[in-house]
């Protein structure tokens, strides 16, 4: 069964497209879903955040305040690669436990791993095919600021703590541009699949 990474810059469209290959009949590891899980209250990973960054991090439940987090290291690079040298282990570990139940299951066609920052904790590559959602960077932080309602300031520091469009297309089997309308990233998803499960 192939075992497909899917990345892109933030706000590229990776969700859009893994909920269309989920409903195809993919089996879709969310990096973004295991990084909340492993940051989850009383969590080794939440515990080593709040001895790193102080209790300021965490609100007055004992949850990480992810908006606070994310102001602390979006624009600082330092306390971003602390903050990435803590959570990334566990992210890595609970991904391939995730895929080795995927294949153990064997019920699907393909292995989705829906991962933003694949080029940038690069650290193996069984991945099968790669696929980026690209849209141009200028898109992406319009959608930061009129969809999602980030300050334009917060959404171009996300944008820039991650490598440049330039640098994660260099590494794409496939392409899905996601700079037009949505339902035209769905037919170029659509037109993708049928590829990936070829492999
Ligand atoms: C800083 C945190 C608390 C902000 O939480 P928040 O809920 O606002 O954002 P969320 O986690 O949903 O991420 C949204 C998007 O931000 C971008 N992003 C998140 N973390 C990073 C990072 N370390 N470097 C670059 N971009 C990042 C990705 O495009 C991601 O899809 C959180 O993103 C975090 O703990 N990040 C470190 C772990 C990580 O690297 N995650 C990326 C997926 S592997
Ligand atoms: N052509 C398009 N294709 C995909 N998403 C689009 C498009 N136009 C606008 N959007 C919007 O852009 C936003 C980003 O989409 P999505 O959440 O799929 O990106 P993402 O890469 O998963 O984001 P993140 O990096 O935060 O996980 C969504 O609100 C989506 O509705």
């Amino acid at each position: 069964m192939p075992l497909i990474a899917l990345t892109g810059g933030i706000a590229s469209g990776k969700s859009t497209i893994a909920r269309r290959l989920r409903e195809h009949g993919a089996i879709v590891v969310d990096a973004d879903q295991i990084v909340r899980d492993v940051q989850a209250p009383g969590s080794p990973v939440l515990d080593d955040i709040a001895e790193a960054f102080g209790p300021d991090v965490l609100d007055d439940s004992g949850a990480l305040d992810r908006a606070a987090l994310g102001t602390r290291v979006f624009g600082d690079d330092e306390a971003l690669q602390r903050l990435n040298a803590i959570v990334h282990p566990a992210v890595r570990a609970e991904s391939a436990r995730r895929f080795a139940a995927a294949f153990a299951e064997n019920a699907a066609a393909v292995v989705v791993y829906d991962v933003p920052l694949l080029v940038e904790a690069r650290v193996d590559d069984p991945w099968d095919t790669i696929v980026v959602a690209h849209a141009p960077a200028s898109e992406r932080l319009r959608r930061l600021v009129e969809l999602r309602g980030m300050e334009p300031d917060a959404a171009q520091k996300r944008i820039d703590a991650q490598v440049s469009d330039e640098k994660r297309l260099a590494l794409a089997d496939i392409v899905i541009d996601t700079s037009g309308t949505i339902d035209e990233t769905i037919a170029r998803t659509d037109a993708v699949w049928s590829r990936l499960t070829a492999v």
